[in-house]
């Protein structure tokens, strides 16, 4: 369960890295409640004055990001976003991230992909030694459902059709998640690599080699892994 205190370590993070965005800048919105703080503290910032255009890793967000008047451009028209601001759901100090715990895997992928700088904000919660206490989501195209969910098996892991109120979850992008175990992931490098060559898999949620700077706010404090 969420406590203030999370809520406040996720606000002071989002709130260190807007300071990050300039004006003009292109700037990638992540998914899930700590990019809505910083979504929403950007939405401040462009109300007093601030320009930049945006990218929406959700639909979600992007829905957000307009109430605040946030200018929208499609992702898939850029060949480079400025900065991009999301959260993660475990990351390692060496930036090593599992995310999609929301659902947005993919277009947050994409998103880090393009983008210059991906820095991610979160709670102290989220730090881990290895990967691997949360489930890895697997976005899977519906008629390689079965396929995929074997292929899991076949690499070690445990996987779980995942279900919002009792019906089975469909992405933004029309696609079924995964949530597979794994156990303690001691080679992660190794293991998205194994699910990157699978066929019908359009994302997971390893996130390696795609994350500039995590900003973790703990308590009073804001430390910064880069
Ligand atoms: O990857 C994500 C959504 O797909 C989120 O960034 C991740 O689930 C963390 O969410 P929150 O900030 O709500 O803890």
């Amino acid at each position: 369960m969420e406590t203030n205190n999370q809520d406040a370590e996720k606000l002071a993070a989002a709130i260190e890295a807007v300071k990050l965005v300039k004006d003009g800048y292109i700037v990638g919105l992540g998914t899930g409640s700590t990019a809505t703080f910083a979504i929403k503290e950007l939405g401040k910032m462009v109300q007093q004055g601030l320009k930049i255009k945006a990218a929406a890793s959700s639909i979600q967000t992007e829905a957000l990001a307009r109430s605040f008047g946030i200018e929208i451009i499609d992702m898939g028209i850029l060949s480079s976003i400025d900065i991009s601001i999301d959260g993660a759901d475990e990351f390692t100090e060496s930036l090593e991230l599992i995310k999609g715990g929301g659902g947005a895997l993919f277009r947050e992928k994409i998103m880090a992909s393009l983008s210059k700088k991906t820095i991610v904000v979160t709670d102290a919660s989220k730090k881990v030694e290895q990967l691997g206490a949360f489930t890895v989501p697997v976005e899977v195209v519906p008629l390689a459902y079965q396929y995929v969910f074997e292929q899991i098996i076949k690499l070690g892991g445990k996987g779980m059709r995942r279900i919002k109120n009792d019906k089975t979850f469909v992405t933004d992008n029309g696609n079924f998640i995964i949530d597979a175990d794994f156990g303690l992931i001691r080679k992660p490098v190794q293991l998205a690599s194994e699910l990157n060559q699978i066929d019908g898999l359009l994302a997971h949620g390893l996130f390696i080699n795609l994350t500039s700077k995590v900003i973790m706010s703990q308590g009073s404090e804001i430390i910064v892994f880069e």
